[in-house]
């Protein structure tokens, strides 16, 4: 796998060492006290986890603790990144594959490897020059994605991690984390790494175009070429083989399985079910709720089959299954959507779990083949409870409205607390925000569903379990008479 020549008799490649990022298209963000998040550790000398270990708030979060504000001082383990606390590596040449990086010591499973610093560029200079290095046979690329609208280019500066290769078969992985406002990307172990072993992890979203290289990682799952997997890969036709010849390729290879879907396609879901957070657990649901009650517009569908507001469905058309909510439902839905693209570029971090692709679309209700109109208003609780003649089964839905209620102008006040902080990072181009504001909305998010949730299977509940008032005659609004007039309330 690795040369036989002595290590040093190939040229060193020629580059800057850098520790830590430099910006080229803005400063540094500066830490405003309001966004520093505190974690609630104390350092006990007694347990090896107290400053700042797995349980810790900012670690759950990827977020690194502020030096001067963790109460664990210089115990707090929770900085890694600034303070490079980086596994010991050791270059080395490979066959065919340009220099690699190998582990010089155990490596644990889930372990902090070293960071992938470089030229902070935005994605339009990353294109730019991604196309300048192709013209001057630069055969290794070195430019990775940050975030939408920008990359680290670590060809000209960079860490050691400039030299981790790619494999099919990763044992390595890269994870956003937020250090003192910005985002930076480290490459993490995925699994117990031995002395000796080569580093490398999957290059597959953050391809940029330009040449092709055949991927010789070896693994039995191997895609064939660097980046294949990514939606500029697919459009490009040229190869580039290890004699640095260009081919034309008629066929490149594509990726159909749902697993294969580029990133950007691939992140349109949040599998709310792996959630790592205290996210009060949704009831479960059955299957019999699936009704539909005409006259008042309202329709139900099996909890399963409806997307989880702000959490599961990002998508800018919006599926079907959306048009069963209110009217102010999708409002409410347009800004969780564009809460969830703000925090989905951290697609690395952990603690979103942002994987499982876009679930199938349920055929809607037909009726006479013909698609039926689905009316978008809002559950008038208190007219069901109207209807309903025990005054316990009117309390109950009178207390989960109030308490829907609750929960949406929580969800909507928080919208207000977060504008500014949202505002700011439009502002700097900034495609995350805070992992704790993320937190917050979703939880947020979540109890206002559930509340929703709780309301209408109590109208259900109540209308199939419990006597109805009999039905009473009403007089015309304009005071007429009642007779042949006579109307009824009707379920
Ligand atoms: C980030 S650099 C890695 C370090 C590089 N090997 C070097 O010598 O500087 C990425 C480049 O390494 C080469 N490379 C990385 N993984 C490879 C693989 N699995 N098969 C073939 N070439 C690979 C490709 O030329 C790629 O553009």
């Amino acid at each position: 796998m690795f040369s036989s020549k002595d290590q040093h008799s190939e040229a060193l490649p020629q580059y800057e060492h850098i520790f830590q990022n430099e910006f080229l298209h803005r400063r540094h963000k500066k830490q405003k006290d309001e966004d520093i998040v505190i974690c609630e550790c104390k350092y006990n000398p007694n347990d090896s986890d107290s400053p700042c270990g797995e349980r810790c708030l900012n670690v759950l979060t990827s977020t690194e603790c502020t030096p001067g504000y963790c109460r664990c001082g210089v115990h707090c383990k929770n900085q890694r990144f600034q303070r490079c606390e980086y596994a010991k590596t050791k270059l080395v040449r490979t066959e065919g594959r340009g220099w690699g990086l190998l582990a010089d010591e155990n490596i644990k499973a889930g372990q902090f490897v070293i960071e992938y610093c470089g030229e902070v560029i935005s994605w339009k200079e990353a294109k730019r020059r991604s196309q300048a290095y192709e013209n001057e046979g630069l055969k290794d690329a070195f430019i990775i994605s940050l975030n939408s609208n920008e990359s680290i280019d670590a060809t000209r500066k960079g860490s050691l991690a400039r030299f981790i290769n790619h494999s099919c078969q990763p044992n390595c992985e890269t994870r956003k984390w937020n250090v003192l406002g910005e985002i930076r990307v480290g490459i993490f172990a995925k699994q117990d790494i031995t002395t000796g072993t080569e580093l490398a992890y999957d290059y597959n979203f953050e391809w940029y175009g330009g040449a092709k290289v055949r991927c010789l990682c070896g693994a039995v799952s191997c895609s064939g070429f660097l980046g294949a997997r990514s939606r500029g890969f697919q459009e490009d036709t040229y190869l580039w083989e290890d004699d640095d010849d260009r081919y034309s390729v008629e066929k490149i290879p594509l990726y159909d399985s749902a697993e294969d879907e580029p990133s950007s396609k691939l992140l349109k879901t949040v599998d709310a079910s792996n959630f790592e957070y205290n996210i009060p657990k949704l009831m479960n649901v059955s299957s019999g709720l699936e009704h539909q009650l005409d006259s008042t517009g309202l329709v139900f569908q099996s909890f399963d089959a409806a997307p989880m507001e702000g959490v599961t469905t990002v998508k800018t058309e919006a599926p079907a299954e959306i048009k069963l909510y209110s009217q102010d439902t999708q409002q409410d839905l347009s800004h969780n959507n564009a809460m969830i693209s703000r925090i989905r570029s951290n697609s690395a971090c952990r603690n979103y779990h942002i994987s499982r692709p876009l679930p199938k679309k349920r055929p809607l209700h037909h009726t006479n083949g013909k698609a039926k109109h689905l009316a978008q208003k809002q559950v008038d609780a208190k007219k069901f409870a109207e209807l309903l003649a025990l005054k316990e089964a009117r309390e109950e839905v009178l207390r989960y409205e109030e308490t829907k209620n609750d929960a949406t102008s929580e969800l909507a006040s928080l919208y207000n607390e977060i504008r500014p902080a949202i505002e700011e990072h439009e502002r700097d181009s900034q495609d995350s925000v805070a992992t704790s504001v993320a937190e917050k909305w979703i939880e947020a998010c979540c109890l206002k569903l559930k509340a929703e949730f709780d309301l209408h299977s109590s109208i259900i509940r109540n209308v199939v379990c419990t006597p109805r008032k009999p039905r009473q005659p009403v007089n015309p609004p304009d005071g007429g008479e009642a007779g042949n007039e006579m109307k009824y309330l009707e379920l």
